[in-house]
């Protein structure tokens, strides 16, 4: 009889790649300026002002676009709401988005060292996937993967889609012997940009483009594969009675976000039940959250200062997140790869100056929901 055989031990990341698009990088104090200049909105004097102000708030130095003022200029559409754009969009993003992903994926494989066809599973999570076939079709094509390659789309996932594609990547590489898991994270912002008004100023000020990819697999490990991060333990919990408060909405115009005010409090205030739960309750949770390293999706600089005050992390507990957030943004689900990468590169770069790491670590990933994606990780030595 088959029986299936598991993956020994945790699952772990093998390798990481993270990509943005090239077509714009805009410093965030220009932001305000250049977004009323393009959408033709400069008349919204006060509109403006508020615009500026949020952008000071936000902890972001700059950001990366895929959607250029030539683009804008050849779709006006994309400028007022009223009017019909979700089409061109989607076909944009039918290009853009697999692109951007298999720049990163591209990085993740090199870094890997073994061919392409090696990979057994594709998880693809966006919020730009609105057509079937989706992006990982596209996306196992241009990295020429195997046509047995189990692929799956996470579709509107918004900023927990890393930590869930993450979580499941886990279950799939221990549950299937020899699996070598491919997650794919790409978001761009072109689906939702449209002329400001007072309900997307938040939106506009936070969001960037980019794409992750991490490669996951278990034991035992071929010549060459070395784990960076244990996936020890991954749980997700759904505040109750929150699902108005954050959230996509697709509509003729594009996509619009609902951001609440009261998204950072309510993450502050929920997060350190979900750590202990995913240490699997109050007597195996460290006795300090200090003694981790930390990856926390910087959904906003509030969510990060929250998240600091509530477990008393010592300053700097969170560099990778505010490092992420002030060079690239918030790009929703692919920002937690970047995070990851954030941490080994400050890890490694600790370690060869004779630090002594932290060995257990946690992600925290927020979206729509609101759920938390938790996972427990632990540095091999
Ligand atoms: C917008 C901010 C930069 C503002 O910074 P501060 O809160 O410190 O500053 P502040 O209180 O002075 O606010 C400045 C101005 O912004 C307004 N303001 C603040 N939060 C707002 C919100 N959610 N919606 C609309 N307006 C908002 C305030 O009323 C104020 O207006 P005035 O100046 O007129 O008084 C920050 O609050 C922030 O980053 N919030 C976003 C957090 C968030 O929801 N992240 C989740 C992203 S989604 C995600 O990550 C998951 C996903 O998409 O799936």
């Amino acid at each position: 009889m088959f029986i299936r055989q598991h993956g020994e031990g945790p699952s772990a990341m093998l390798a990481i790649g993270t990509a943005n698009p090239t077509n714009l990088l805009l410093p965030q104090d220009v932001f305000a300026d250049n977004l009323f200049r393009v959408t033709k909105s400069e008349h919204l004097t006060e509109l403006k002002e508020k615009m500026n102000r949020i952008c000071q708030k936000t902890g972001i130095g700059k950001r990366h676009f895929h959607l250029t003022e030539e683009t804008l200029g050849a779709h006006p559409e994309f400028l007022d709401r009223e009017l019909p754009s979700l089409d061109a969009r989607i076909e944009m993003a039918a290009t853009a988005v697999p692109k951007l992903a298999q720049s990163a994926a591209a990085k993740a494989i090199a870094e890997w060292g073994r061919p392409a066809t090696d990979i057994t599973h594709l998880l693809f999570s966006t919020y730009s996937a609105w057509e079937a076939p989706s992006a990982d079709l596209k996306l196992a094509t241009l990295l020429g993967l195997r046509p047995t390659v189990c692929r799956t789309i996470l579709s509107l996932h918004g900023c927990y889609g890393g930590g869930r594609a993450l979580h499941l990547a886990k279950e799939l590489a221990e549950n299937n012997r020899g699996a070598r898991v491919l997650v794919a994270c790409a978001e761009t912002t072109l689906v939702c940009f449209g002329g400001p008004d007072g309900a997307n100023l938040v939106g506009h000020a936070l969001f960037g483009d980019g794409a992750g990819a991490v490669i996951v697999g278990a034991g035992p490990f071929g010549e060459g594969e070395r784990p960076l991060f244990e996936m020890v333990t991954a749980t997700q919990t759904t505040i109750p009675r929150t699902e108005h408060v954050l959230g996509m909405q697709a509509t003729a115009g594009g996509i619009d976000f609902h951001l609440a005010i009261q998204v950072p409090m309510l993450i502050g205030q929920n997060v350190e039940r979900c750590l202990l739960d995913a240490f699997g309750g109050d007597g195996d949770a460290p006795g300090s959250w200090n003694e981790l390293f930390w990856a926390v999706h910087p959904g906003g600089r509030p969510i990060l200062d929250n998240i600091d005050t509530v477990l008393k992390l010592e300053p700097g507990k969170l560099a990778a997140s505010r490092h992420v957030l002030r060079e690239y943004g918030n790009m929703s689900g692919a920002t937690i790869v970047f995070v990851l990468d954030e941490l080994r590169r400050r890890r490694k770069e600790e370690d060869d100056g004779g630090h002594q790491l932290p060995e257990w670590g946690a992600i925290l990933a927020f979206g729509p929901g609101i759920t938390i994606e938790t996972m427990v990780l632990r540095s091999p030595r």
